[in-house]
This record gives C-alpha cells, structure tokens and sequence, in this order.
C-alpha cells in the first residue's frame, strides 16, 4: 500500500502559507531543535575543522595530514579548500538547483520518485523521501535523487532537460577526485599506503546525488529540515547553500551526562567560505576502519524565511563487496566492532532505517555487541 502523503511536495504544503507546519511534520516535543546548540568561537577547540586538500596530496606535508586527524577525530566532516573545482561550476550548480525547484510541480514531476503501476516510492527521482506510516514525522525537504555513477547505471528519465543535469555531469568527475583525495589521505592518517581504502571501494563503486530543497518554514522551532542521520557512504561531498545555514552536527565530545541523563550538544556548520566544499565521514567508512573514523550524526534545521539548497554526492563501494573491518585495523585489543555485510545489503537498509529515523548500523544489527564477541571469541 502506498501512503497518501507521499505524494504530497512540501514545496506546496509550504506555498499554502499556513501559520504552521501540518501535524505531519511537527516534531515530538522532546525531539524539536531546541537551545541545545552551540555555534563555535573562531579559536577555541571547537573550532570548524579545514583541510587543504593540494597540501594534502603532498607526501611531505605532515601538517596538514594532523589537520585532517584531528578533524576526523573531532567533529567528523571539515570543509575543503584546494579542491581544485571551479567556483564558477559551484555557483552555477546551485543556480540550476533553484531554478529546477521553482519550476512548475508538472515539470518536476516528470522525473517523479514514484512508479509509474502503482505511485509506490523508489529511491531515485523528485519527491520527498519514503513515507511508510502515519507516525512517521515527516522532513521539510523535498529532494531530487540521482545515480551518477557508474555512469552506465544512469536513468535518464530522472535526470530533468534543464541545466541542473548538464553541470552535474561536469561537476561529478570534480567532485570523485574530492572523494579520492580525501580517501587517501584517510589511509595515510592511519599510516596505510594511500590506495587502502580506494581499493576497499572498488573502482565501480555508486555515487548517487542528492539535491535538497529546505522551503521556509512558518515555524522552524517545530520541525526538521532532515532529520538526525549518519550518511549512507564512505565519505560524502557536499555543495552548501552559499548563504543560509542549517546543517548541524551532535559533537560526541560534547555529550555529558546531566542528571543520569545524556545530554545532547549540537554544533552549527557555518556558512562554508566561498569555494569551499564540505567532506562528511559515512557508516561504510566507519565500518571499514573498524570505528577508527566514525560517521557523524548530522541533521539540519530550516528557516523562516529563506529556502536554502544544497548538492550531496555519497560515494558507496562496489555493491558485491563485503563490507567489514579491514583486518589490519582488528587485533586483540580493538576487536572487529561490525560484522561482515554485503555492501548492497547495508545500501538498501539504509531507506529502511532512514524511514523509521534509526541508524542503518543499528537496524540491521551490524554493530558487535561487546557480550556476544566476548562468547564468540570463547572469553
Ligand atoms: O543539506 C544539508 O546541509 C545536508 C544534507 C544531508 O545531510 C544529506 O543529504 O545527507
Ligand atoms: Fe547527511
């Protein structure tokens, strides 16, 4: 059965200029974004991490390679300079994503995300994410979802005739080589030739885009933009909104325990510098690096009254892969934290997880449970 919200844009719900959200995106009231944030001092150590990734790429710089320990270390996503992709293909990637979303509904929809038999939800397309249950709290998002690579898997008729497809088919090389540079210099923190993880992926591993569109909200303090998620990726690469903000990211650092209760701190991104592009660790990483690296718990907020955009690339591996700690990252001290899972297997449990707001590593079971090692390994 399909649901009857999944049909339904927010773009319009928004456009109805309704005082507040429907109830079908109002947050319980516990899980509203409240005063819990924090925006980070210029200088204190919380400061938003940036690595440069031509420096990086020099074998000699052991500078920039402990900035990028430390940010993986810290917050888990950084923003990166030297990059190498033009800004005028940034800027004029985000022009052609605002013009896509203000075209007429009938447009869009020609590329809609749902089946043509039944209007049941797929992953790729224009539409809003999967709608599964009337509990469901629903984000202030609509999205366009792309295979980009490998390139043979692409399904034209998702990808509209406008610009948005002909600067992503320009953009997607530059931003692979953000994603392999940023790979390597991975490997090289944990002292591994630079190859360790790009192998691990695979040279036919899926990059899928992920264009958002955040309308304004009559009432941000009630909803979500998207709601609190790891990435389904090993790392991603995203295209920030030039001038509004709403990405934030839960500091694990900052978690204290208040009155036997944990407390949660989240931490704005910043409007990124011009030229800038921002790298985000995924669970797949995670689970490769044996939790050396971890995926950050990201979630990002709205405004009330500007749309804010942004393009996200998720690099995934080879889909026949099994994913699991790389046996040079587990000994007798640091035991294999997730268990073997087909690369595909974890992909496709992402959509379930993210419908339901859970982690994929916790809805499909894969982290270890410190118990059941202890019996598998006969202690
Ligand atoms: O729009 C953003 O800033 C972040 C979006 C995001 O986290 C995602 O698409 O996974
Ligand atoms: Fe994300």
């Amino acid at each position: 059965m399909v649901h009857q919200d999944q049909g339904q844009l927010v773009q319009e719900v928004a456009a109805g200029g309704l005082p507040a959200p429907p109830s079908r995106y109002v947050l319980r009231e516990e899980a509203r974004p409240k005063g819990d944030v924090i925006a980070p001092a210029p200088d204190d150590d919380l400061s938003f991490p940036t690595v440069d990734l031509q420096r990086l790429s020099d074998p000699d710089d052991v500078e920039e390679l402990a900035k990028l320990r430390s940010a993986l270390e810290s917050w888990g996503l950084f923003a990166v300079t030297g990059h190498g992709v033009p800004e005028s293909l940034m800027d004029g990637i985000l022009d052609a994503t605002r013009e896509f979303f203000h075209l007429p509904a009938e447009e869009k929809l020609k590329h809609a995300n749902r089946t043509e038999e039944t209007g049941e939800f797929q992953p790729e397309g224009y539409g809003v994410d999967r709608v599964d249950t009337d509990e469901q709290v629903l984000d202030w998002c609509d999205r366009l979802y792309l295979t980009v690579e490998p390139e043979s898997e692409r399904q034209p008729r998702f990808w509209p005739p406008s610009s948005v497809s002909t600067l992503l088919h320009a953009y997607a090389p530059c931003s692979a080589r953000v994603a392999r540079l940023v790979l390597r210099g991975m490997a090289r923190v944990l002292g591994f030739r630079e190859e360790f993880f790009l192998g691990r992926v695979g040279e036919n591993g899926g990059t899928y885009a992920r264009f958002t569109y955040y309308p304004p909200c009559p009432r941000p303090d009630l909803v979500y933009g998207l709601k609190p998620h790891t990435d389904n990726s090993v790392v991603t690469v995203l295209l920030l909104d030039r001038d509004v903000a709403g990405l934030q990211v839960l500091l694990k650092k900052e978690e204290e325990e208040e009155e036997g209760k944990k407390r949660q701190r989240w931490v704005d991104v910043p409007v990124l510098r011009r030229g800038e592009l921002l790298v985000v660790v995924g669970d797949e990483m995670e689970i490769m690096s044996n939790a050396a690296f971890r995926a950050p718990t990201h979630r990002v907020v709205t405004s009330g009254d500007r749309e804010r955009m942004s393009l996200v690339m998720f690099y995934q591996p080879e889909p026949h892969r099994e994913l699991k700690p790389a046996e040079e990252l587990v000994d007798e001290t640091r035991p294999a934290m997730y268990r073997e899972i087909k690369a595909k297997t974890f992909g496709d449990g992402f959509w379930d997880a993210f419908a339901l707001g859970e982690r994929t590593l916790d809805f499909l079971k894969v982290k270890i449970d410190k118990q059941d090692d202890e019996v598998a390994r006969g202690a």
